[in-house]
């Protein structure tokens, strides 16, 4: 008994292969990984906080919002993170399914040695809902902060890992990926350097003193103190004969013929994880009501030695 004991609490919610996919920029699809009973009563939660009018459009589908008026038939719309924690609604299931996500994001970030810390705020967890005729496009949930203007820097987090869980079974709306074929490194971050690009089948990294790189070749030296032109930069490693697809501004401009794309159909209790930085996707549009819980692990920017609470309560330090 004791050692049933011993060995339940060490139980993993994934297999090791599982995150090393994950690592190498793999789409990870997991059917029946949230029970039906949960589920059921989390898209009974989204239909009484909707009625109630708690969630707000949420495009990507047009970059300018403020320009334009709110379209369900277009737009997805979401309930976001400080919505989740009130007490409207089924505050049971959320709780419920908050622990169950909590000792996801602790497993994830001991397996993939990334630096998530536990605080609420280094967490983004929303309702996600599409009404018949929404679509998004394909896109990229997170970006180098370099990129971002001014305000780039300004968190101390950034999305690291994507997850989502489908609460119910509509028609369309499949969610296409396009991950990339034949990688064998870990993609997303390195040192604390965001990817921003692909040389041939090797992540290509941004650093703060070391420039452009693979794991295995400096490609560009960076000017100390400039923010990378990387348009430039790509036209300068082309006229060298060097391979580079940037995938920091446009997921557009990716090689197509280098990604594998293939479709995940929501079913309730599905749950997809991927590296928020490489992975290109977009929802298809939807042609009956589309429900998802779905949201991202923050890793922290600039502070590699930090103690972190695994799910058995435990201290224990990341080094990333
Ligand atoms: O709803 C989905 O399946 C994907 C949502 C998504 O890509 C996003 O919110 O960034
Ligand atoms: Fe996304």
């Amino acid at each position: 008994m004791l050692v049933f004991l011993v060995a339940a609490a060490h139980a993993k919610m994934l297999p090791s292969e599982v995150w090393h996919a994950v690592a190498c920029g793999q789409v990870v699809v997991r059917e029946a990984f949230v029970p039906s009973s949960l589920t059921d009563a989390l898209r009974r939660d989204a239909e009484v906080l909707h009625e109630a009018h708690a969630f707000r459009a949420d495009g990507l589908y047009r970059t300018d919002q403020s320009a334009q008026g709110f379209d369900a038939a277009r737009d997805r719309q979401t309930m976001r993170d400080v919505d989740w924690r009130s007490d409207r609604g089924d505050v049971d299931a959320r709780r419920r399914f908050s622990g169950l996500i909590q000792s996801l994001r602790a497993e994830a970030s001991r397996e993939l040695r990334r630096n998530f810390p536990l605080e609420n705020e280094a967490h983004e967890l929303t309702y996600n809902w599409y009404e018949a005729g929404a679509a998004l496009p394909r896109h990229l949930d997170e970006h180098h902060e370099d990129l971002k203007g001014r305000t780039g820097w300004a968190l101390p987090t950034r999305r690291s890992l994507t997850w989502l869980v489908y609460l119910n079974d509509p028609r369309g709306g499949e969610l296409r990926c396009y991950p990339r074929r034949d990688v064998r490194d870990d993609v997303g971050a390195r040192d604390g350097d965001l990817q921003v690009g692909w040389h041939e089948d090797a992540p290509v990294f941004l650093g703060a003193s070391k420039g452009l790189y693979t794991p295995s070749a400096t490609l560009l030296q960076r000017a100390p103190g400039s923010v990378p032109e990387l348009d430039d930069a790509k036209r300068h490693l082309r006229s060298l004969g060097l391979g580079f697809d940037l995938i920091a501004r446009d997921p557009d401009a990716i090689e197509r013929r280098r990604e594998d794309a293939f479709d995940v159909a929501p079913r309730p209790g599905t749950l997809v994880l991927f590296d928020s930085v490489v992975v290109p996707h977009e929802v298809l549009r939807v042609e009956s009501r589309r429900q998802a819980v779905t949201g991202w692990f923050h890793e922290r920017l600039d502070d590699p030695l930090v103690p972190l609470l695994d799910d058995d309560g435990v201290e224990h330090v990341v080094q990333t």
